[in-house]
């Protein structure tokens, strides 16, 4: 049996959505259920419940955006940074293995080469290095607090987008978000991202970090340009001049634009198709809000 953190939220959701296609059990424990920030707590429920896997796609985002991380510390600290090192400490003491859904936004930039940081590279958007948002900086706290644990996967997401419009939807944010910046990001199409995850626990990968972005990196302005093409042909995308503007009127914390490498993800044979075919697939199946509602 598969335990669930967070199996009913954006990310999770997905997850268990690839799990019931494969046929494959889990259970998913709420915070309204149980307290899961109590190390004896969490333990127990996964004895109980005969956890082999315990996958944590917990934590706190902020809504709309990371901007509220900024305001709301504490939830982000403790979702982020303080949960993933009781998850490793709940299922050390019961010897399970655990996956744990983390960010690339603890990157900005790329390589001076130009290439994408591997799962190698210390993360360069944190508070041990840059100027980074509260949020990177404890989503790199939390990497940190479960680093050298044997038997845990790290699963890399970046800015996720898929075929079903929504708030959270890379597409459909852009399409909302009044200026856009222009930026060069690799990113993860969530349903790849989902079956990913699923692979590696089943197939029994190697543990260890994985960056799970669209082998590739795109810019804002690119993305644009197929929307205009495919499902956003009258609307008109406007852009800051550059990132000072856009700090100044739309942002409250510095994001991380960034370039991943995820070359380790496809030698395991984890299904991440090259971003542009994965961006363009999308599109053409695209299902927007009010389809979705009948
Ligand atoms: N969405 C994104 O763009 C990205 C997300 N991620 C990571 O994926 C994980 C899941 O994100 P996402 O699914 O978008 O988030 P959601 O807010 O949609 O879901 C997160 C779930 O975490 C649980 N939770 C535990 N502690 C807290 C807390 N302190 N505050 C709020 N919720 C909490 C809640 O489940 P319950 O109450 O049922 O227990 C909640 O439903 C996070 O770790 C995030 O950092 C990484 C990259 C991109
Ligand atoms: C607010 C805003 C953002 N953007 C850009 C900045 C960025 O490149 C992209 C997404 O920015 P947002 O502020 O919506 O999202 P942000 O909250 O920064 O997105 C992140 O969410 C967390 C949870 C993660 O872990 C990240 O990987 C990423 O998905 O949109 C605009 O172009 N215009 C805007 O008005």
């Amino acid at each position: 049996m598969i335990g669930i953190l967070g199996g009913h939220g954006f990310i999770g959701s997905a997850i268990a959505v690839e799990l019931r296609s494969q046929g494959i059990p889990y259970r998913v424990l709420r915070r309204s259920e149980r307290d899961y920030y109590q190390t004896d707590d969490l333990s127990a429920w996964l004895r109980e419940n005969h956890i082999e896997f315990l996958i944590n796609s917990a934590g706190f985002t902020g809504k709309p955006n990371v901007d509220a991380c900024e305001v709301q510390k504490t939830q982000c600290m403790l979702g982020n940074a303080v949960l993933p090192g009781i998850v490793r400490e709940a299922c050390e003491s019961i010897g399970i293995p655990f996956g744990h859904v983390s960010s690339g936004c603890i990157y900005t930039g790329c390589k001076l080469d130009g290439s994408g940081f591997t799962e190698s590279d210390p993360p360069n958007f944190c508070f041990r290095t840059n100027h980074c948002s509260f949020y990177s900086g404890c989503k790199s706290l939390g990497e940190e607090i479960i680093d050298g644990c044997e038997s845990c996967y790290v699963w890399r997401l970046r800015i996720p987008f898929d075929e079903f419009d929504g708030q959270r939807n890379y597409f459909s944010k852009l399409m909302r978000y009044s200026t856009l910046l222009d930026a060069t990001n690799s990113l993860s199409h969530l349903g790849d991202f989902a079956k990913s995850c699923v692979i590696c626990v089943v197939n029994q990968l190697p543990f260890g970090i994985y960056n799970l972005t669209n082998p590739g990196s795109v810019t804002t302005r690119e993305v644009t340009e197929m929307l205009s093409q495919t499902i956003a042909m009258d609307h008109r995308f406007r852009f800051f001049a550059d990132e000072v503007e856009f700090m100044s009127l739309a942002a409250v914390a510095p994001r991380s634009n960034c370039i991943l490498d995820a070359s380790k993800a496809v030698s395991h044979g984890l299904p991440m198709r090259p971003i542009r075919d994965a961006l363009q697939q999308t599109l053409a199946n695209w299902k927007t809000e009010t389809v979705l509602s009948k």
